[in-house]
């Protein structure tokens, strides 16, 4: 295991500080805005906000009480929400949030998700619907050309996170080169029998995770794909199964192109080409080496499994203060599998990019490459 220091966000001035004392209230407001709840829900909202920025975490009073005592609650409890590792208490933050909204019921808001409003106006935006029209010329274009494309597509599409918006205005910021781009080497890994692809955000996100897993059922370089999406709402935007059937839906309704890959996603739905999975350990407050064995068995079976975005990364490798030139390979040895990530740079978590590219990174922007959603890497892990 790393000695690599875990995150935290007891630092004022850091990112995860920054996240915990700001986002997390203003994720708060907006949810607030966002719904008529009633006064218990609002009440317990409001008691949300004071304990996350100023109380210590609690107990949830549920039984699933009994799944966070063994994600490690036993250590955390009583103590400020800025003293945990950064990961913890951002996961525990969402839960609770859950709770204090009635996901999880009894009651009329159960399975009613907080955050399904920014999902769907991103669906609708006139953003997505520019994206699905420019999908009429790209199938012009010879498949390699369409593969790089869908690639880049899905990447990039990792920076619609509304998370990242609630703390970044206006984050439009021209992308810039890759900091690490190891897409030859996945693209020498296919063809595969089953590819994985370990979601992140729905909506503007999600939208070109499907045309890319289209995209390789329909030419042939995976004969099947596995999705997996979160088990509840998450990180605000994190995708879970009724995100797919929304976009998958928002595909096959639009025009063209766009909407052949809708029927054909459809239809590799109900074929079992594609498969939705949705563990529990998708939301769980730790990194994935500490996944159960069941799920490790799950992406031991796939030929490739790529993880989308910044949270994934942060679990993949270990949300740990390493040094950027650490190898992506030595932090992700222990995965059954050959394994790629399609980030995004949303916070401090950096492995596997060389001095000089750190350096000039370094030079220009100070560390404000490591969160600012303008970098991007594509990285390979095989044995
Ligand atoms: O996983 P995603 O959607 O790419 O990003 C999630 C994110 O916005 O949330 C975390 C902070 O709350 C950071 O890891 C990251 O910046």
């Amino acid at each position: 295991m790393s000695d690599a220091p875990v995150i935290r966000a007891d630092e004022p001035g850091s990112f995860p500080h920054g996240v915990l004392a700001a986002r997390h209230p203003a994720l708060i407001r907006t949810v607030l805005d966002a719904f008529p709840y009633g006064p218990d829900q609002r009440r317990a909202l409001d008691a949300l906000l004071t304990s996350a920025t100023e109380g210590v975490m609690e107990p949830l009073g549920t039984e699933d009480d009994e799944r966070w005592a063994a994600w490690g609650a036993r250590e955390y409890l009583g103590r400020s929400w800025f003293e945990a590792p950064f990961l913890w208490s951002e996961s525990y933050f969402y839960r609770h949030l859950l709770e204090a909204v009635g996901y999880f019921g009894p009651g009329a808001w159960q399975g009613i998700d907080p955050f399904r409003p920014f999902k769907l106006a991103e669906l609708d935006s006139p953003e997505t619907d520019g994206e699905l029209a420019a999908l009429d010329r790209l199938t012009e274009q010879p498949a390699e050309e369409q593969a790089r494309a869908l690639l880049h597509g899905s990447l990039w599409g990792n920076r619609a996170d509304l998370g990242f918006r609630l703390s970044t205005p206006g984050a439009t910021t021209p992308v810039s080169r890759l900091v690490v781009d190891d897409s030859a080497s996945l693209w020498s890994l296919l063809p595969v029998d089953t590819i994985c692809l370990v979601a992140d955000n729905a909506g503007r996100e999600l939208i070109p995770d499907l045309l890319l897993l289209d995209h390789l059922l329909h030419h042939g370089r995976a004969r099947r794909a596995v999705l997996h999406v979160k088990v509840y709402p998450y990180y605000i935007s994190d995708a879970m199964t009724a995100d797919v059937l929304d976009a998958v839906r928002r595909l096959a309704g639009a025009q063209g192109a766009a909407a052949d890959a809708g029927e054909r996603l459809w239809a590799a739905l109900a074929d079992g080409r594609l498969e939705v999975r949705a563990h529990p350990f998708s939301c769980a407050p730790l990194p994935y080496a500490d996944m159960p064995d069941d799920l490790r068995a799950e992406f031991a079976a796939a030929d490739l499994t790529i993880f989308k975005g910044d949270l994934n990364y942060r679990r993949l490798v270990g949300d740990r203060l390493y040094s950027p030139t650490t190898r992506f390979a030595d932090t992700t040895d222990w995965f059954p599998g050959p394994v790629a990530v399609l980030r995004t740079l949303k916070s401090d978590v950096i492995v596997g990019i060389d001095a000089a590219t750190e350096a000039a990174l370094v030079a220009a922007e100070g560390q404000r490459w490591r969160t600012s959603g303008t970098h991007a890497l594509i990285q390979v892990g095989v044995k």
